[in-house]
């Protein structure tokens, strides 16, 4: 595991009779961008649940380096657990409170274990105020960085989408991840949000000795920003490699870019 963040080895899921996830392995350096890829029911999303353990994966093992620099093997655990370990992940389906501030929501971030118990953890915070305090300078400090800093006390509701991606990504890095999982982070962005985007995310890499994983169906996007990609095909590997190399994979191109139809 040496100058590595997550290695996944001979990982399988099988729903029913399918094979979602076929014997797949592959590693992210610490510190790299690495981009998941593959046509629509590929097993990509399935990928990303069996690393947070939201799955079981049926074999295979998900060994991480933890925050604390000790390589642990993920399955088995409890998904909270994991974000505690530093990995951290945001949904296709944005998943902010609404009713709370900009800044509250980041502040949220920094106690997120359960969803579901968001509210509960946020209103309990507010009793230790020298806690709240330090919450709140360190999430100001996020916002402003991510050029979010003056719609701090906004609501969260009505903010645009670009908007709202960010905060999420914002609230991930309440937790200072080793690991952040992004599922389609341009999904829905129009071109100058998008931008950004790949502008927050390599500075997230520079400055924080931080890895991403992404899922993302954009190739610009992919090509643009990821140090190497995984191709997919029905949950088997089809190759790794920089960007070009996947551009120029054959196996690639026929599965993903649907090359033999041309
Ligand atoms: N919980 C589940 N139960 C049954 N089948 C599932 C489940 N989750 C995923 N699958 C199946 O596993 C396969 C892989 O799905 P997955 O969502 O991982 O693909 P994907 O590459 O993320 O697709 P997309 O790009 O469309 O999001 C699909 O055939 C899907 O129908």
């Amino acid at each position: 595991m040496d100058n590595k963040v997550l290695k996944v080895e001979n990982l399988s899921i099988a729903f029913g009779g399918l094979k979602a996830v076929d014997n797949l392995s592959f590693d992210i350096d610490e510190g790299e961008i690495f981009g998941l890829i593959g046509p629509n029911g590929a097993g990509k999303t399935t990928v990303f649940n069996c690393i947070t353990q939201f799955y079981k994966p049926d074999e295979g093992d998900i060994y991480f380096r933890t925050n604390t620099g000790e390589v642990e093997n993920l399955v088995g655990k409890k998904t909270h657990e994991i974000i505690g370990k530093g990995l951290v992940r945001t949904f296709q389906n944005i998943e902010l409170i609404r009713e709370l501030t900009v800044v509250e929501n980041i502040m949220v971030g920094a106690h997120v274990e359960f969803k579901a118990s968001l509210f509960n953890q946020f209103f309990r915070l507010k009793k230790t105020r020298q806690e709240e305090s330090r919450i709140r300078k360190r999430a100001e400090e996020i916002l402003d960085h991510m050029g979010l800093l003056s719609i701090k006390d906004m609501l969260v509701a009505g903010q645009p989408y670009g908007v709202l991606k960010k905060i999420e990504l914002a609230r991930a890095l309440m937790l200072d991840p080793k690991l952040i999982i992004l599922d389609e982070p341009a999904a829905g962005l129009n071109d100058s949000e998008t931008l950004s985007l790949v502008n927050i995310i390599k500075e997230i890499k520079m400055e924080r000795n931080c890895s991403i994983l992404l899922i993302e169906h954009d190739m610009k996007f992919v090509n643009g920003l990821c140090d190497r990609i995984c191709a997919i095909n029905f949950g088997k590997l089809l190759a790794i490699g920089t960007p070009e190399e996947i551009q120029g994979n054959e196996q690639v191109q026929i599965a993903y870019l649907g090359k033999e139809d041309d």
